[in-house]
């Protein structure tokens, strides 16, 4: 605490500066840098404040950034760049631009003074703003635009903020300059800057190669992962950090019952994919640079991570949808038309609901406390969510801060598959867990909008079979603001771990191929993995369990032969899991609260920010919704 007081009445700094030639009173305390203009009358006077942990970079002279980074090298001005908010039409949460005010000093002393205490206010205040930085880039996601998104939008928000860049793999142009690989990481700070951070950049050539370099590559001295793409394609980078982690640890991520280590890599998303949902769920935008701003500023939220297993082997991890039935189908049909982008979900949507099947198995799950929380409870997990903080301190009882959350974790998980599990067996349209609301731009409440990102909670989905209009009805209600619960056939709980298996006899038709996965896997009758270290197990499932017909190196494995207009449907579905196929129908799943850590901070409360903007003299949001953007 001393300390604290110590920096805060060093970095004060209060002086008249100039901007525009209009006079303004600047101030800087240890956590937010203010200035209003002194010779207007009061009523017009507007304070701008913008938080220290919001400033991109501060810089000597008047720079310009767009079209063109320009430096007019004056010796009483600098420029001070920062986070700048707008509302955004269509989406839940709020647009985050470059917001750039250009000052001038009486002289080049103070003017000094003012960027070192900015700067070193900035050091102190955010310990988690990222240093060096891991780039994988999917050139074939979404609509093939990821190269074109990261070096236009994104490399350049990162060279403004000290960014250097070194290239892995193929030569790649970095902001106008072609760098060629020479094996090492790029040694060379940009002087004049706020931050000196490297990055390595990696455009993928196949599939898994993001992942299989995060389980098997030197990472010393990285503090963060940026994936440029979509779901599939941060999903690979999950597995390659949760894997790493438990490797590191020692940890048998085969074993449902083993508490994982949290990972102390956090990942970055830009956004370049078909479904996005991941980004859209935690940022509330699909915007790249809103993101690349959450990863220069080194924002952290914390994500629960769903592990999947097959007896006692790992299968996959999921953080969005894991859906049977429905979603299953879906992804398979999708997968036959992945020529025509993101639109194929909205016709394989459109078939498959034509279709209508449904599918009968057994569920069994654990509820989760219901004095915490509740699916129907009606509330949004927004930016500093007060449900997941009590998780926070409930997961990791013996650390003083999220921010100390990796050195101790003695606490983590320590009641969480107690209970009573509850069987329910039937015929349904779908089953989904998901761990967090999954809002994206075609649902934008998501599967469960109640749903917390950092709980150590998921939401089971069970819909029931219905006739073909109601289930449009609950289909139609993931597009607007209608309660989708509110409706007989549907039922929701809110469970730390869940368990599927075909209900009765249904025999697993059409799966030979997942029959041969198992011998191939050598899975003991009493469900030990005999055969292959911890990460080969773990890899050669990865590798086979995926259907995506698209990747190079990947078996397609799609267990069921009937298509659309087949006359006899097929008694069994498959599990879509985040995108991916899983070959096995009977799977359990556990919930690990705050597996990893996202460069994010949650939806911002649009309602909180006009209140804010209303206050006037509160923060910069009042700067950012009079400001037209650039
Ligand atoms: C007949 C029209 C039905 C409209 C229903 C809309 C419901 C949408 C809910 C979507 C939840 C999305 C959860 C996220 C899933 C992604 O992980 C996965 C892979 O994404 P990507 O890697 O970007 O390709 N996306 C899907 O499985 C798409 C599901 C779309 C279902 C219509
Ligand atoms: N160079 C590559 N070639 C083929 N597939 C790749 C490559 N790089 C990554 N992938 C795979 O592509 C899949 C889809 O990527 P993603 O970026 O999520 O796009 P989309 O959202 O369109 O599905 C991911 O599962 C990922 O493993
Ligand atoms: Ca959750």
């Amino acid at each position: 605490m001393k300390t604290f007081v110590q920096m805060e009445t060093d970095l004060r700094l209060e002086s008249s500066l100039w901007v525009n030639n209009r006079r303004c009173a600047a101030v800087l305390t240890g956590w937010h840098f203010k200035w209003s203009e002194v010779d207007k009358k009061s009523r017009d006077k507007k304070t701008v404040s913008v938080p220290v942990a919001e400033l991109v970079g501060v810089e000597e002279g008047k720079v310009e950034v767009l079209p063109h980074k320009t430096v007019e090298d004056t010796d009483k001005d600098f420029t001070v760049f920062y986070v700048k908010r707008s509302s955004s039409t269509g989406s839940c949460g709020l647009l985050w631009r470059l917001g750039r005010t250009q000052f001038s000093c009486p002289s080049r002393v103070l003017r000094d003074q003012w960027i070192k205490n900015l700067r070193t206010a900035v050091q102190t205040h955010t310990p988690l703003r990222p240093h060096r930085l891991l780039v994988f880039i999917n050139p074939f996601g979404g609509k093939k635009m990821a190269r074109q998104i990261f070096h236009s939008l994104v490399a350049p928000l990162f060279e403004l903020a000290g960014i250097s860049s070194h290239v892995i793999g193929k030569t790649e142009v970095f902001s106008n300059k072609i760098l060629k690989d020479n094996g090492k990481i790029a040694n060379c700070m940009v002087k004049k800057q706020l931050f000196c951070v490297f990055l390595v950049l990696l455009v993928t050539e196949r599939a898994n190669q993001a992942r299989d370099h995060l389980l098997k590559k030197d990472l010393m001295g990285f503090d963060g992962v940026v994936c440029v793409g979509g779901d599939g394609m941060f999903s690979e980078i999950l597995h390659g950090v949760i894997g790493r982690t438990q490797q590191e640890a020692g940890t048998c991520e085969n074993d449902p019952g083993v508490t994982l280590q949290p990972c102390p890599l956090h990942i970055g998303i830009i956004p370049a994919g078909s479904t996005d949902c991941v980004c859209y769920a935690t940022v509330g935008v699909i915007d790249p640079v809103t993101s690349a701003l959450h990863i220069i500023i080194g924002d952290s939220q914390p994500l629960d991570v769903c592990s999947v297993h097959y007896g006692f082997a790992l299968v996959r991890y999921s953080v969005s949808l894991l859906g049977y039935g429905f979603y299953g189908d879906v992804l398979v049909e999708s997968e036959k038309h992945r020529w025509m982008g993101p639109l194929r979900y909205d016709y394989s949507g459109s078939m498959v609901y034509l279709s209508n099947r449904s599918y009968t198995g057994t569920v069994q799950y654990l509820p989760a406390d219901p004095l915490l929380s509740s699916p129907r409870d009606n509330t949004r997990c927004l930016s500093g969510c007060t449900v997941c903080s009590r998780s926070t301190e409930r997961l990791f009882p013996n650390s003083s801060d999220s921010g100390s959350l990796y050195s101790s974790y003695s606490g983590h998980f320590h009641n969480d598959l107690e209970g009573e599990w509850v069987t329910v067996e039937g015929r349904f349209k779908c089953v989904s867990l998901t761990c967090m609301s999954s809002s994206c731009t075609r649902s934008p409440m998501g599967l469960s909008p109640s749903a917390h990102l950092a709980d150590g909670t998921g939401d089971l989905v069970l819909v029931w079979d219905t006739n073909p209009l109601s289930f449009l009805r609950f289909l139609y209600r993931h597009t607007s603001t209608d309660d989708q619960f509110d409706l007989p056939f549907v039922e929701v709980h809110r469970v730390k771990a869940v368990r599927f298996s075909l209900a009765g006899d249904t025999k697993e038709e059409g799966h030979e191929e997942i029959r041969e996965l198992s011998d191939e896997m050598d899975i003991e009758a009493g469900g030990q993995v005999r055969s292959g270290s911890r990460n080969g197990s773990q890899q050669h499932l990865a590798e086979n369990a995926t259907g995506r017909v698209t990747t190079s190196e990947k078996k397609t494995v799609i267990p069921f032969t009937c298509c659309l207009c087949c006359k006899k449907p097929p008694a069994v579905s498959v599990w879509n899991c985040d995108g991916e196929i899983l070959p096995f129908t009977n799977i359990s799943c556990r919930i690990h609260g705050q597996l990893v850590r996202l460069y994010a901070r949650g939806i911002e409360d649009k309602a909180a920010i006009h209140h804010c903007s209303q206050e006037r003299d509160m923060c910069n949001i009042t700067y950012m919704l009079e400001t037209s953007l650039p």
